[in-house]
């Protein structure tokens, strides 16, 4: 994929109320009707020009948050707006606003990708002239296919096109629900080049992924959710760093017979016969001085490799307070 993205000659109009943000939800929630209360009074906001990952385990309520943003499962209270347009009053141009990619890869099998595209422009109503379609297979790397049947195309194919489909109407934000699952690497990486392009350009994309080094990687800003509640929105940056955590793996010269002691260690645990695990808090201790505690205790370190806690840990150490929260 080339790193050209679509011009923005289609984008409705920002409504008049200065810069609201991308998209903006308040109190949503949503029951489903064999009862399933799958979003729970979420209030969150999307700023302009980020690349935002919205992650959680399975069934955490993703899918749903984007599907009622895209008009495909309808609220059961509160309110989103998409571009300063609410999505109950507005929702022509709060749909206009928005480009989704969704999990499933969805069109028809008889259409070759130029006319997938063209469709979708009509669709959405964009005049001929403004069309974007041969910019769209290029920048997707599909020009080659132009003319196949979509049935034929790979399925790294398939979800290129399907990219490029959200895109027809130049939307100032674009959605990409677990857009990587099942795709390889190189792949993946042509993938994420295109959406930086995007975002280079101004497009505001909002992703879920279960690969959180791709969020750490790619997002500015991530919120996770659990059991349809909102359990943190931060700057990447800030939320790695709520990881405070740090461990340093210590190789001895000599087999472990007992383990060292430090009152700044949290946890220490034999990782091998002659390796030593010492988690410790950073804003408590400094790997210098753990390893100073365990040379006072007459060990022998041929080596030392720290390790800092990154966006995983913190997933998973938020999710598990969560869950004993709702457990209580
Ligand atoms: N149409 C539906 N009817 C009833 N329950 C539903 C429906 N769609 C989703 N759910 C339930 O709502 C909860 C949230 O599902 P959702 O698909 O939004 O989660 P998700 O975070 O997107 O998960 P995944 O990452 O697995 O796609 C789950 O318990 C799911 O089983």
């Amino acid at each position: 994929m080339t790193a050209t993205a679509p011009l923005a000659a289609n984008r409705p109009a920002q409504p008049a109320s200065g810069q609201p943000p991308a998209i903006a939800i308040r109190e949503l929630s949503k029951t489903y009707s064999g009862g399933k209360r799958a979003l729970d009074n979420v209030t969150l906001d999307i700023p302009r020009g980020s690349v935002f990952g919205l992650l959680g385990p399975n069934g955490a309520g993703k899918s749903t948050l984007i599907n009622i943003l895209a008009g495909m499962v309808k609220k059961t209270s509160g309110s989103a707006e998409i571009w300063g347009f609410d999505i109950d009053r507005d929702p022509r141009n709060a749909k206009r606003s928005i480009g989704i990619v969704p999990q499933e890869i969805m069109f028809d099998p008889f259409f070759t990708p130029r006319e997938t595209l063209e469709n979708q422009a009509g669709f959405y109503g964009v005049p001929k002239d403004q069309r974007i379609t041969e910019e769209l297979l290029r920048a997707v790397r599909l020009e080659d296919k132009a003319e196949a049947y979509a049935r034929t195309l790979s399925g790294g194919m398939k979800r290129r096109l399907m990219v490029a489909k959200a895109m027809v109407h130049s939307p100032p934000i674009i959605v990409l629900d677990e857009p990587t699952a099942g795709v390889d690497i190189e792949l993946r990486q042509q993938l994420w080049d295109y959406v930086r392009s995007l975002n280079a350009e101004g497009v505001t994309v909002v992703l879920t992924t279960h690969y959180l080094e791709e969020a750490e990687e790619l997002c500015d800003r991530i919120a996770i959710i659990n059991h349809g509640k909102l359990i943190a929105d931060k700057p990447t940056r800030e939320l790695v760093a709520m990881g405070r955590e740090k461990t340093v793996v210590v190789t001895l010269g000599q087999d472990v017979d007992a383990l060292p002691q430090g009152r700044s260690f949290e946890k220490v645990e034999a990782i091998g016969e002659r390796q030593i695990a010492i988690t410790f808090d950073m804003d408590k201790a400094t790997a210098g001085e753990v390893i100073t505690a365990v040379q006072a205790g007459h060990y022998d370190i041929v080596d030392v490799v720290t390790r800092e806690a990154d966006l995983e840990d913190v997933f998973l150490k938020l999710t598990r307070e969560n869950n004993a929260d709702a457990a209580a």
